[in-house]
């Protein structure tokens, strides 16, 4: 519940103004339902009283029935312009959320960044947001709004009809709907978490089976997964329909409480009248109040149901909403790359991922790192980009460390080509101008040209051509060339290349390691490679090895 309550305050504070209005509107509307039924009780009742005493004729009905006319026409009026304000309110403070989840998520650390699931991450930007939106409408808003007008009904009945009826009526409307909610919310709380989990699993597990429907397929495996995709749906069925159930006994709970404290104003009504106390009509204002204040507690029901999946969202949001905005500013780190016996342990491993690794590549070097599969050249070419930092031993570009740098430094002179691409569905021009937004036509062809590219784009529909989920129409070789031509528009100073020509031709391989030497003759290089293309253009070799086959020599 803390951090439902955090994220409501965030979402109050971004529409405070339009929220008070909201709320003003919300207690204006509750309270014109209750005062048209107290009116209604005491203009019936002492309209009969009247005739009963032959004075009906004196009796003023114009007043009470234009009054009762006029609290209906306005109470439909306020409702309408509360349902407008809050929902316009809510829903612009919770895509204000979501852009701030969004900066949050991907300014967190590399190593959050790469175990984040695509649809976790898609989850938490469109599901949780969503669920949130409950929190104010039917959670917070109807809570405020029902407790003032419960509140200000006591004040009210206590002098109008008698201070037994106004505590009876205001004290039973504030404890036992509020009683229902928390014991409510316990008895809710497992099948909400269930029906959220079921829920997810079901959005992941058909997320990886239309991702992964080809390999799936050809493993005869596409019905085994759908089947498990049915599964966690029927578990979410299942966890609704109990859900359900005790939004069903709580609603019958709530109306219990009505009728009670209805049938409790009457009693008290009757024998006070009875006791020369207050007039007839004054103990009708009391039953028809404690009747119309039902309404108050009407959305308790639906705020239960909802309030397991509402937290839930809320623990996953709160922590990416904290993760502090990426800096600006620094220099983008130039000069010699420096490797000082570095090594990397993950966290959960239990040995660093490489024995101590020194090197240097200056400016117009290049530099190839070798060794065994799962050694971990792709582990230092993230130490060399900043996005890990050493465990031990030091990483520095020209004196400065490049894991401390903000990104915008970083990027500013480096650039990556990791061994997975990463292309986006759009035009050939688009994923070039990712890298270099302001590029001209004329410098995209050159740096095509200069992976060996331009020919087969030429023959297509040139920069236009279209590309579509993930990059995909485009083979292998030709993918990992268009992100290589993308990594050559930053004009970097040091070059990080993860197996560069894998899937080329030794033709085209050699075309395109010479090519990208021209292209920034004064950068470092630093490159993960296993070919011998590769590995020819290199000033120097350098050796990762495994810290077991160095176990004496290192002592690790
Ligand atoms: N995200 C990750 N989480 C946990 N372990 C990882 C992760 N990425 C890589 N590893 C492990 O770290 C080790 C080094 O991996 P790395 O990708 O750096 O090796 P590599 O030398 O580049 O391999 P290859 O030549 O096959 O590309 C491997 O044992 C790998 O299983």
């Amino acid at each position: 519940m803390t951090a439902l309550l955090r994220l409501v305050l965030i979402l109050a504070r971004a529409e405070q103004r339009a929220l008070w209005r909201g709320l003003a509107l919300s207690v204006t509307v509750l309270a014109m339902g209750v005062a048209l039924l107290g009116l209604s009780g005491w203009f019936i009742t002492a309209a009969a009283a009247a005739g009963m005493a032959g004075l009906g004729i004196l009796f003023n009905v114009f007043a009470p029935s234009a009054m009762v006319r006029l609290l209906a026409l306005g109470r439909t009026a306020a409702r309408y312009g509360e349902r407008v304000l809050t929902h316009d309110a809510t829903l612009r403070a919770l895509s204000g959320l979501r852009i701030r989840l969004l900066q949050g998520l991907l300014h967190s650390p590399y190593r959050q960044l790469e175990r984040m699931r695509a649809n976790a991450f898609l989850n938490r930007v469109t599901a949780d947001t969503d669920a949130l939106d409950g929190a104010l409408l039917r959670l917070i808003l109807p809570a405020l709004a029902g407790w003032t007008v419960i509140l200000c009904s006591g004040a009210l009945l206590w002098p109008l009809v008698h201070p037994w009826i106004a505590l009876a009526v205001a004290g039973g409307y504030l404890i036992l709907p509020t009683a229902t909610f928390a014991l409510g919310q316990r008895v809710a709380r497992h099948p909400a978490r269930r029906a959220e989990a079921a829920l997810q699993a079901a959005r992941s597990r058909l997320i990886d089976l239309v991702a992964g429907r080809d390999d799936l397929a050809m493993h005869g495996q596409l019905r085994q997964s759908a089947a498990q995709v049915e599964t966690a749906f029927a578990r979410h069925a299942a966890a609704r329909a109990r859900l359900d159930g005790i939004e069903r006994v709580t609603g019958a709970l709530l109306d219990m409480t009505g009728a009670g404290l209805t049938v409790l104003a009457l009693g008290l009504g009757i024998a006070l009248v009875q006791q020369g106390a207050i007039t007839a009509p004054q103990a009708a204002i009391g039953v028809f109040v404690a009747l119309a204040l039902g309404e108050t507690v009407a959305p308790v029901r639906r705020a239960l149901s909802e309030i397991g999946r509402m937290t839930q969202a809320a623990r996953r949001i709160l922590p990416a909403l904290d993760t502090p905005a990426e800096a600006s500013g620094g220099q983008p780190p130039e000069g010699t790359l420096v490797f000082d016996a570095v090594t990397f342990a993950r966290p959960e491993a239990d040995r660093p991922v490489f024995a101590p690794l020194s090197l240097r590549v200056a400016p117009g070097e290049t530099v190839v790192l070798e060794g065994p599969s799962g050694s971990g050249k792709s582990t230092a070419l993230l130490l060399a980009a900043g996005a890990l930092t050493p465990s031990t031993g030091t990483v520095r570009i020209g004196g400065q460390d490049p894991a401390a740098l903000p990104l915008t430094a970083r990027t500013g002179s480096i650039a990556v080509v990791p061994q997975r691409h990463a292309l986006i569905a759009g035009t050939v021009a688009e994923n070039l101008r990712l890298a270099a937004p302001e590029a001209s036509e004329d410098r995209l062809w050159q740096v095509l040209e200069t992976v060996q590219l331009a020919d087969t784009l030429r023959a297509r529909d040139g920069l236009e051509t279209r590309l579509g989920f993930r990059g995909t129409g485009l083979s292998g070789g030709e993918a990992r060339r268009l992100v290589l031509a993308r990594a050559l528009l930053r004009q970097p100073r040091l070059l990080l290349l993860d197996e560069p020509t894998e899937g080329l031709d030794a033709e085209t391989a050699r075309a395109v390691m010479s090519g990208l030497r021209a292209a920034c003759p004064g950068a470092a290089i630093l490159l993960a490679a296993h070919r011998t293309e590769e590995r020819a253009c290199a000033d120097r070799h350098v050796r990762v090895t495994r810290p077991e086959n160095l176990h004496d020599r290192w002592g690790i």
